[in-house]
C-alpha cells in the first residue's frame, strides 16, 4: 500500500526471562485516515505490538515503517524524536503528569517535536480549542490534571495525542475505564477529531462490540503468531 501510514513487515520480537514470549507479525498496515480496531485476548501481545510500533522496543528482525520511515534504522534519540513528531499515543492509564495543569499535559508532546509544534501554529490556542471540542469545561486549562474526573482525564489524554496533528494515533484500551454510554461518547469525539485531519487510528481493545465504529477490525490471532515458553 503506497499511502500506508503504518507498515510492519516480517517483524519478530522476543521477551526474554522466565516466561518467554515471542511475537511474529508478517504483515500489518494502516492506511492514511483509516481507523483500525485491534482485538485480542489478554496476554496475546497487543501492548507488545504497540510498543514495537512506537519504537519503545525494537524487533530482532523486520521493518516497522511509520510515514515511510523504517524506525528500526533510527538511533535511540532520533527514534524518540520521530515518535514525538509522528505518533499521538493514548495510554490505558492516560499517563498524565500529576503535577502539571491540563494545559501543560496537552502541550507536552510539542516540547520534543518542533515540526509538530509548527503544525499546531498557536499551540495554546489549539490546545484550548481541543479542550472545548472534546467537551472539557471552559476554565479547566489551568487546573491540575489529576484533579479532574477519570472521564475528563481521558479527554486530556486524547487532546495531548491529537495536538499538532500527528499522522498516526495509537490508543491502548482507552475506553476500558468507561461505561457503555461514555465509551460511545468518547469514540464520537475521537472519530470527529481524527476525521477532521485525516488522521489514522490504531486502537487496541478486547471488546469486539466497538468494532462497528471502525473502518476495519483485525484480530491478534490473524495477524500475529505467538509462542510462549523459553526456546
Ligand atoms: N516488560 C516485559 N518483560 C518481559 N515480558 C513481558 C513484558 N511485557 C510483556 N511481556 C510478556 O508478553 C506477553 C504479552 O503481553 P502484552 O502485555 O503484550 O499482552 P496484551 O495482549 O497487551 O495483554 P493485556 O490485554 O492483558 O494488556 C505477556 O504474557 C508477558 O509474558
Amino acid at each position: 500500500m503506497t499511502d500506508a501510514v503504518l507498515q510492519l513487515s516480517d517483524v519478530e520480537f522476543r521477551w526474554m526471562g522466565q516466561a518467554g514470549f515471542s511475537l511474529r507479525v508478517p504483515n500489518l498496515s494502516v492506511g492514511k485516515g483509516e481507523s483500525v480496531l485491534l482485538l485480542g485476548e489478554s496476554g496475546s501481545g497487543k501492548s507488545t505490538l504497540l510498543s514495537l510500533i512506537c519504537g519503545t522496543i525494537l524487533p530482532t528482525s523486520g521493518v516497522v515503517q511509520i510515514a515511510g520511515q523504517d524506525i528500526t534504522k533510527l538511533s535511540g534519540g532520533k527514534r524518540d524524536r520521530f515518535r514525538a513528531e509522528q505518533i499521538g499515543v493514548i495510554f490505558q492509564q492516560f499517563n498524565l503528569l500529576p503535577f502539571g495543569t491540563v494545559g501543560d499535559n496537552i502541550l507536552l508532546p510539542l516540547r520534543f517535536a518542533p515540526a509538530r509544534r509548527k503544525r499546531a501554529k498557536d499551540a495554546t490556542a489549539q490546545a484550548s480549542n481541543l479542550c472545548s471540542a472534546l467537551g472539557l469545561p471552559s476554565g479547566v486549562f489551568n487546573t491540575k490534571a489529576t484533579a479532574l474526573s477519570v472521564g475528563q482525564q481521558q479527554r486530556v489524554a486524547v487532546a495531548r495525542a491529537l495536538i499538532g496533528q500527528p499522522p498516526l494515533i495509537i490508543a491502548d484500551e482507552p475506553t476500558s475505564a468507561l461505561d457503555a454510554n461514555s465509551q460511545a461518547a468518547f469514540l464520537d469525539l475521537l472519530f470527529a477529531q481524527t476525521a477532521a485531519h485525516d488522521t489514522s487510528l490504531l486502537m487496541v481493545s478486547h471488546d469486539p462490540r466497538l468494532g462497528e465504529r471502525f473502518d476495519r477490525v483485525i484480530r491478534m490471532e490473524d495477524i500475529a503468531q505467538i509462542e510462549r515458553g523459553t526456546p
